[in-house]
């Protein structure tokens, strides 16, 4: 499976229609090339843009949806299309999509950890609750997380149950944190016999230094490959037969202690 992440420089003074159609031409050039393309977390804002949440929110078929779904069309990927913020009702959701070579809506996931602690993200955006898969056929089995739920080992777990192979995971990281984001992705590979692939965002939005550096780790916690910090497509192939092999030759998995009674408080 050859999959291609793109690492998107999201710049404050390039406006948000401009890099949707930016983005989706970065995408179409992937036909032929990948069958699986991965974009970041919330690139047509920006993660920590929360100034501009609400005015850039749009309903789950909006103009990104649009634009993304002709870009999967014409390139004939899988397409992860990252985050956008979507309006619903009165609520914003952090939600990502994810589209098939014929451009159909595969999945939705809206962001289970919102990151921010009493700011930002975490007061603007309600939570989603529901985890999410995606069969890929004859390839892998996606489980679906953003960015900060990387820091939550239980959800990746969770996928495991669901049935995941590679987890894909956009994200707006800082570089202030990326010792956690390598250290994170390897852990999350190697603890769920699983491939990663994360992600990240370019560039400086909101005063915030974006880490870039995503990065594709194998089901043994190698890393296959790593951007640097600038605008980058990161191409990578991934063998699903890692998976069964490695769950299979040191299956830990299968060591699990399921429903492991949490301590009484005295
Ligand atoms: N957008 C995010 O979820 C940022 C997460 C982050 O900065 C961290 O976990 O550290």
């Amino acid at each position: 499976m050859r999959a291609s992440l793109i690492q998107i420089a999201v710049d404050p003074d390039e406006p948000v229609d401009s890099r949707r159609t930016r983005v989706a031409e970065l995408v179409r050039e992937e036909r032929g090339a990948a069958d699986l393309v991965v974009l970041p977390e919330l690139w047509p804002t920006g993660a920590f843009a929360y100034e501009s949440f609400a005015a850039e929110s749009e309903p789950l078929r909006g103009p990104t949806y649009e634009a993304m779904a002709a870009a999967a069309r014409d390139a004939e990927v899988w397409l992860h299309a990252g985050s956008v913020v979507e309006a619903v009702g009165g609520a914003l959701y952090n939600t990502s999509l994810v589209f098939s070579p014929r451009g159909e809506l595969a999945a939705s996931y809206r962001k289970i950890h919102r990151f921010g602690f009493d700011k930002g993200e975490a007061v603007m955006m309600a939570a989603g609750e529901e985890l999410v898969t995606v069969e890929v056929p004859g390839q892998l089995t996606l489980g679906v997380a953003t960015c900060y739920d990387l820091r939550f080992p239980e959800l990746f777990r969770g996928l495991v149950e669901a049935g995941a192979e590679a987890f894909v995971v956009p994200a707006g990281w800082p570089e202030r944190r990326r010792t956690h984001w390598t250290l994170l992705a390897r852990a999350r590979a190697v603890e769920n016999q699983a491939y990663v692939l994360a992600c990240g965002t370019a560039g400086t939005h909101a005063g915030v230094e974006q880490a870039g550096h995503s990065i594709v780790v194998d089901p043994w916690g190698e890393v296959l490959a790593e951007a640097g910090p600038d605008e980058e497509v990161l191409r990578v192939t991934l063998d699903p037969a890692k998976v069964t092999t490695t769950r299979d030759q040191f299956p830990a998995l299968k060591d699990r202690v399921l429903g492991v009674a949490r301590p009484e408080r005295g």
